[in-house]
C-alpha cells in the first residue's frame, strides 16, 4: 500500500479540493459551508436539478461533474463519509434555485436571459432528482435532507434514484467464490454497493434533466439505468487514507488481488494470484453475465438470466471502465483492449465506451469494469412510466443521452461541450451561512438556536449544576478523541475508516461551542441536547453522525414533551431515553446482536428506563431541580452507573461478531468461517458501539467530579 502523500493530513483537505475543483470549472461555485458544489445558471426549460454526492476521497466525483448537462449540485461529505443531512438540505436549496447565486455577487445579466424561452418561463423551484449511492451513511443523510425538504421546500417535488450496481457479493458469484476459495458473506440488509457506474447514471440523469424532462421523466429513466447496471472491481492493493495508520491485517500479498473490492477497501468476494490479466478479466465477466439472475437480494434488479443479460448486451451495450485512481494509463489501456477482446467472445460489440478515472479510490490500483444493458433499460424505462409516455419521451435514447454536451470538467467522452459563460469570477467559492444557525466550515462562530421557551436566567440554576453537566459533556468528549484512534483502527478492519475521525469531529465542535459559548448549559436540558443534537448534523457526516442525531433529537422531543405534560415533576430519563430508541428503530432495523450502536444503546436505555419503572416512584434521577437534594445526583449516577456497564457488556459482546447491518456486514468473520479468503478476518470490536461506550463513560466520570 502506497502510503506516501503529499498532504498528510485529512484536515482541510476535502476544502481545499473542492476549490480547486470549481476553478478548473469557471461555471460553478462552492459554497464552503455545505460543501456543495453548484451550478448558479440554469436553462429557462429545465424543470430538474439532478444532485448527488457523498464521501469524498472519489475526485473528481462529484465536483468535477457538476456542469450544465450534468448535476445541478453535489454535496461532498468528509473522506469516506457521507454528508450530513443539513449539508444535504442546503444543497437540495442551491440546486433548485435557479439563480442561487452567492449573496456578494450579481448574476451577469446576459446569461440570465435565452431568447429561446418566453418572458416568465422561469419556473421558481426546480424540482430535484437525488442520486444516491448505496451507503448506509449517504442512504440515512440523504432520506433524512429529502423528507426534511418535503416539508419545508413545498413548491419543490423530490425524488431519488439509488445506485447499487455491485454485482461482486450477490449469492450466485458468493457461492461461485466458495467453491473456489471457501468465501462468502451475507450482506442480505445491506444489499450491493454502488460503485463507479454512478457516474454513468450522473450523465445520462443530467442530460435529460437539460433537455427539459419532468420529475417523472428523471425518475423513470433512473430506475430503468439503476435495474440494468452491473459493475465488478478489482483491487490490487487498498487505498490509504491521508493521516491514518495503515491496516494491520488485510493488506494484499505479493502478486495477489482482490476481486470485488469494495470503494472504501471494503472486501471482495475473493482473493486470487493477479495472473493472466485476460483471465482476470475473464473471471470479472463471468461474475458480471451470472448476475442476470440478481433479484431478490439485489433487490433492484428485475430478474433476468445470464443467457438473456447476454442476448441482450448483444443488441446494445454501454461498457464503462473505471480506474479507482491508481493504474497508470498504459495498463488502462491494455485493459480496455483486454475487455473488449473478451466481449467478442460473446460477440458483444460495445455501443459506447468510456474509460477514465471516473470515481476513484483515492490512490487506490484498481479497476472496475461496468456494464449497461441497454435494451433491458429502455423497456424498463417505457415500463416505468406506463401510459404515462410522451411519444417524444419514448424516443429518448441513452446513447443520445450520453452523447449530448457538458461542461462538466471530468466527464470524459463528451463530444461537445458549451462555451463558458463567460462570466468573470463564477468559478469561486462562497460562504453564504448554511440556512441554519451553525456554520459547517468554522465551529468557532457557530451559535446554537435557543427555542424561545427556552430562555431562562442561567442563574436560576443551582450552584454546581450547570459544572456537573458541562464537566460530563466535557468528560464524554475527552473520552472520545482519547480513543478515536482505536476506533480508527476498529473500522479500519470492518469499514472505510472513518468512524474514529468522525466521532472526534464531533467531540472537538461540542467542545469548541462550550468553550465559545455559543452550547450554553440551560435550565432545561432539553435545550442543551437540541444544542448537541444540532452540532452532531452539522459535523457528524457518516452513518454514525446520522443515527446520532436521531437519536439525540429525539431525545430532545421527548424530553419537551414530557416537560410540557407533566411540568411539575421530574424528567423521567428512563422513558425519555427509551423514546429515543424507539425512534431510531423507524430508520434503522438494527436489533441488539446485528453488530451496531444498537448492541451498546440498546442495553443502555433499557436499563435506565426499567431502572425507572423499578425504582417505582423514585424518578428522581433528573438533572433538573437538584438543588436541595444530593441524593438525586446520587440516584442518577447509580442508574448510569448500572446502564453504562450494561452498554460496556454490549460493546464487548460484538467482538468477533459477524455484522448483519452497515458496511461491516461486508467482511466475513474469522469466528464465523473456516476459510482466508478475501473477507474472512478477525473481527474487532463494533467501532459504533465502542464510541457510544466511550461517550457514556466519559459522561459518568465527568458526572462524577
Ligand atoms: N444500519 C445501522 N444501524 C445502526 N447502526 C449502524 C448501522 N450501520 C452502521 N451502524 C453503526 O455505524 C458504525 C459505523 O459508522 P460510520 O463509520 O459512520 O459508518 P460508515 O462510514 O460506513 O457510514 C458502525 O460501527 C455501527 O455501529
Ligand atoms: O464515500 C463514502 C460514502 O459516500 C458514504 O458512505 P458512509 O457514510 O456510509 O460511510
Amino acid at each position: 500500500m502506497n502510503t506516501k502523500h503529499l498532504y498528510n493530513s485529512a484536515e482541510g483537505l476535502v476544502l481545499k479540493s473542492l476549490r480547486g475543483a470549481v476553478a478548473l470549472n469557471p461555471n460553478v461555485i462552492l459554497h464552503e459551508p455545505s460543501k456543495t458544489v453548484y451550478t448558479p445558471i440554469h436553462s429557462p426549460h429545465k424543470q430538474v436539478a439532478v444532485i448527488s454526492g457523498g464521501g469524498s476521497g472519489h475526485e473528481p466525483a462529484h465536483a468535477g461533474y457538476t456542469g450544465k448537462g450534468m448535476l445541478a449540485a453535489c454535496i461532498a461529505g468528509d473522506i469516506f463519509a457521507s454528508p450530513s443531512a443539513k449539508q444535504i438540505l442546503k444543497g437540495i436549496g442551491l440546486a433548485s434555485s435557479p439563480n442561487s447565486f452567492p449573496q456578494s455577487q450579481k448574476p451577469p445579466a446576459k446569461d440570465l436571459s435565452d431568447s429561446s424561452a418566453p418572458e416568465g418561463s422561469l419556473k421558481p423551484q426546480l424540482d430535484v432528482l437525488a442520486i444516491i449511492n448505496n451507503y448506509t451513511g449517504d442512504i440515512l443523510n440523504f432520506g433524512l435532507a429529502i423528507e426534511k425538504a418535503r416539508g419545508t421546500m413545498p413548491g419543490t417535488r423530490i425524488e431519488s434514484v439509488v445506485v447499487a450496481d455491485d454485482v461482486s457479493l450477490l449469492p450466485q458469484n458468493r457461492q461461485h467464490a466458495l467453491q473456489d476459495s471457501g468465501s462468502g458473506t451475507t450482506n442480505k440488509l445491506v444489499g450491493p454497493r454502488g460503485l463507479g457506474a454512478n457516474i454513468l447514471v450522473c450523465k445520462i440523469l443530467g442530460a435529460l434533466a437539460e433537455r427539459g424532462a419532468s420529475l417523472d421523466v428523471v425518475k423513470a429513466m433512473g430506475d430503468a439505468v439503476v435495474g440494468n447496471l452491473y459493475s465488478i472491481g478489482v483491487g490490487l492493493e487498498h487505498c490509504h487514507v491521508p493521516g491514518h495508520l495503515t491496516e494491520k491485517n488485510r493488506a494484499l500479498g505479493k502478486g495477489e488481488c482482490e476481486v470485488g473490492l469494495g470503494l472504501h477497501n471494503e472486501p471482495g468476494v475473493r482473493r486470487r494470484e493477479i495472473g493472466s490479466p485476460a483471465e482476470l478479466i475473464g473471471e470479472m465477466f463471468e461474475m458480471l453475465f451470472r448476475s442476470g439472475a440478481r433479484g431478490k437480494e439485489g433487490g433492484i434488479m428485475k430478474g433476468t438470466d445470464e443467457m438473456k443479460l447476454q442476448a441482450e448486451c448483444k443488441e446494445g451495450t454501454v461498457l464503462f471502465i473505471n480506474n479507482l485512481g491508481g493504474m497508470s494509463q498504459l495498463e488502462m489501456g491494455a485493459v480496455v483492449d483486454d475487455v473488449l477482446q473478451r466481449l467478442a467472445l460473446y460477440s458483444i460489440r460495445p455501443k459506447r465506451l468510456y474509460c477514465s478515472s471516473y470515481m476513484t479510490s483515492l490512490n487506490a490500483p484498481g479497476f472496475s469494469i461496468s456494464i449497461l444493458n441497454l435494451p433491458g433499460t429502455s423497456n424498463a424505462f417505457r415500463s416505468n412510466l406506463g401510459g404515462r409516455i410522451s411519444s417524444e419521451e419514448s424516443e429518448i435514447t441513452v446513447e443520445e443521452l450520453l452523447d449530448m454536451p457538458t461542461d462538466a470538467y471530468a466527464w470524459v467522452g463528451a463530444r461537445n461541450s458549451w462555451p463558458a459563460h463567460g462570466t468573470d469570477g463564477l468559478g469561486t467559492s462562497h460562504s453564504d451561512h448554511l440556512g441554519s444557525t451553525t456554520n459547517l466550515s468554522s465551529t468557532n462562530d457557530s451559535s446554537i438556536p435557543i427555542r424561545p421557551t427556552d430562555v431562562v436566567d442561567i442563574e436560576e440554576s443551582p450552584a454546581g449544576r450547570n459544572d456537573r453537566i458541562q464537566n460530563a459533556i466535557r468528560g464524554a468528549c475527552l473520552r472520545v478523541i482519547e480513543i478515536h484512534e482505536q476506533l480508527t483502527e476498529f473500522d479500519t478492519v470492518v469499514g472505510d475508516g472513518d468512524c474514529g475521525d468522525t466521532f472526534k469531529a464531533g467531540a472537538l465542535a461540542i467542545m469548541n461551542a462550550l468553550d465559545n459559548g455559543s452550547l450554553k448549559i440551560q435550565k432545561y436540558m432539553d435545550s442543551v441536547i437540541y444544542g448537541i443534537a444540532e452540532i452532531i448534523e452539522d459535523v457528524m457526516g457518516g452513518t454514525i453522525g446520522a443515527l446520532l442525531a436521531i437519536f439525540l433529537q429525539a431525545l430532545a422531543v421527548s424530553v419537551t414533551q414530557d416537560r410540557v405534560e407533566h411540568p411539575n415533576s421530574e424528567v423521567r430519563w428512563g422513558y425519555a431515553l427509551q423514546y429515543a430508541k424507539d425512534t431510531l428503530s423507524r430508520y434503522t432495523p438494527a436489533e441488539v446482536g446485528d453488530r451496531t450502536i444498537v448492541d451498546a444503546l440498546g442495553p443502555f436505555c433499557a436499563t435506565m428506563a426499567h431502572t425507572i419503572v423499578a425504582g417505582a416512584n423514585d424518578s428522581s434521577a433528573t438533572v433538573e431541580d437538584t438543588n436541595s437534594k444530593d441524593n438525586t445526583w446520587k440516584s442518577l449516577i447509580a442508574m448510569l452507573v448500572e446502564a453504562t456497564k450494561q452498554a460496556r457488556i454490549g460493546a464487548e459482546k460484538t467482538r468477533g461478531m459477524a455484522a448483519h447491518l452497515g458496511r461491516a456486514a461486508y467482511v466475513a468473520s474469522a469466528s464465523s468461517s473456516t476459510s482466508t479468503s478475501a473477507g474472512a478476518v478477525e473481527l474487532p470490536p463494533d467501532p459504533g458501539a465502542w464510541g457510544v461506550c466511550a461517550i457514556l463513560e466519559g459522561f459518568l466520570d465527568g458526572l462524577r467530579t
